[in-house]
């Protein structure tokens, strides 16, 4: 066996780990509670989603999570603490649990580098309710895992989160700690192959291209008759292949196609994942200064440089498409006074991804002390990105419209840690898969003025760069 320099220098930590770990079952047996000793550790650098592949397991919870432009990959495999919930107190309950988890957590950490603690993950359904009774997901999943690695500028952290009780062996403990980390690095030189294959696949729009020009027509109606101003229209794609979609594949697609989105990944420990690119930062929390996102307004890249130019043109001057976009800004500048902040409105710019681009202004704020990230989670979800204006209204016609549950397509995603810092991201391009069947999910802002035609050729153009990842 050869034994890394990195590796050599974990059996320095190995006294003090273990004393560490005696005093956490000291405290455990003390106050009659379970502890949860969390270990960071600086280890060799491995691609997380070769981790996440290597060692995630059907009937365990876990998250992926990538922003290539920020250098960050996070994957979270297995939970030692987890609330799965439902219901209108879902976002005030899960900062509960959150709080309660950090009051029993000890930490060993190594080093001061990013995502050297622990991180908890989060996925939340768009409604507060899935209305369709088998759908895969709860309503609110919240996990502290085993097993986070993450990769930030090229250092890759390990947390390693343990339940300390009066029972456990804490030799066993560490004989686990390092066999993982040993496990790990062998998959240090690892790399997945790009793979765009022909699709295989069946495919079968869930409300046929008639059926939601006419949920546009209808929706136009309602704007133009009711107080309410935009309605975000969705459709389903269902997709079955020949064989069962490859998770690890599909993630690192999208990554190669998609480098300035959000990739994440999340299962439900029951085999079904739910995956994405998503252009969309719900918020982003760092030493108390918040960004979000005002994204909405679209139009599809030019074939040409020429083309490219005047379809931005025509997005950033089209009175329809800034008033679609500043629904958005209006809502969430609105939301964040209420919460007592003091938003600051960056100026607009264009979203560029690789098939379509946006209307893009991003909004700051400092977040006090006591304003838990998952607070401004509540008030900002669903923006009108998503749902419309009156975000309230609007969903009522949501389920009208939709013959689907969203279930977590256009809801947060993120995670949050004991500082306040978080990142949450709006889970829209999107995609349930469940073995050799996947629900492609995209959609489009409805207002006075909207096409019935060029909003069906919007959310396709969204569905067809989901399907292109999708192996
Ligand atoms: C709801 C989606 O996109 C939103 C985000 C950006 C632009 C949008 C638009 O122009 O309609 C949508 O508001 C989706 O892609 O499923």
């Amino acid at each position: 066996m050869t034994v890394s320099p990195c590796a050599a220098d974990f059996c320095v930590y190995n006294r003090e780990l273990y004393q560490f770990l005696v005093a956490a079952q000291r405290k455990s047996i003390k106050n009659n509670s379970t502890q949860i000793a969390s270990i960071s550790l600086e280890i060799n650098l491995v691609d997380p989603l070769v981790v996440l592949n290597k060692l995630a397991q059907p009937h365990q919870l876990n998250f992926y999570w990538e922003n290539q432009s920020k250098k960050e990959a996070i994957a979270a495999i297995g939970a030692v603490a987890k609330l799965q919930l439902q219901g209108k107190e879902r976002f005030s309950k899960s900062e509960g649990f959150i709080k309660y988890c950090l009051k029993n957590i000890i930490n060993f950490a190594t080093t001061e580098r990013t995502f050297s603690k622990p991180l908890f993950f989060c996925g939340f359904s768009f409604f507060d309710i899935n209305k369709q009774e088998n759908y895969p997901f709860p309503a609110a999943t919240v996990f502290l895992p085993r097993w986070q690695i993450a990769v930030k500028e090229e250092c890759c952290i390990l947390v390693a989160n343990f339940s300390i009780h009066a029972d456990v062996n804490i030799e066993k403990i560490l004989q686990i700690l390092w066999r993982k980390i040993e496990i790990i690095h062998s998959w240090e030189f690892y790399s997945p192959h790009q793979n765009f294959q022909e699709p295989k696949f069946s495919k079968k729009s869930v409300a046929n291209p008639e059926k939601f020009k006419s949920s546009v027509l209808s929706a136009l109606e309602t704007i133009r008759s009711t107080h309410v101003s935009k309605i975000v229209l969705a459709d389903a794609l269902d997709v079955r292949s020949n064989t069962p979609f490859d998770l690890f594949n599909s993630l690192h697609n999208l990554r190669q196609l998609h480098p300035n989105c959000y990739i994440f990944s999340t299962s439900n420990g029951k085999g079904q994942n739910f995956i994405g690119a998503s252009p969309e930062r719900l918020i982003c929390i760092h030493n108390q200064q918040l960004i979000t996102d005002a994204l909405a307004g679209s139009a599809a890249r030019g074939k040409t440089p020429a083309e490219d130019a005047t379809n931005a043109d025509r997005l950033l001057n089209s009175e329809k498409e800034r008033h679609e976009h500043s629904l958005v800004i209006d809502f969430i500048t609105q939301r964040l006074s209420q919460l007592g902040l003091l938003p600051q409105i960056l100026p607009p710019r264009l979203r560029q991804l690789s098939n379509i681009q946006h209307l893009w202004t991003p909004i700051s704020a400092i977040v006090p002390d006591e304003v838990h990230p998952l607070k401004i989670v509540s008030q900002l979800h669903p923006t009108p990105a998503v749902a419309g204006t009156a975000p309230d209204a609007a969903c009522v016609e949501i389920r009208r419209y939709e013959s689907f549950e969203r279930g977590l397509y256009a809801a947060p995603l993120g995670w949050v840690d004991a500082d306040g810092n978080c990142e949450f991201i709006v889970g829209i391009r999107s995609a349930l898969i469940d073995g050799d069947r996947a629900r492609l999910y995209a959609g489009a802002g409805i207002v006075a003025g909207s096409d019935p035609e060029k909003e069906l050729a919007e959310i396709q153009l969204k569905l067809q760069a989901l399907l292109k990842a999708l192996v």
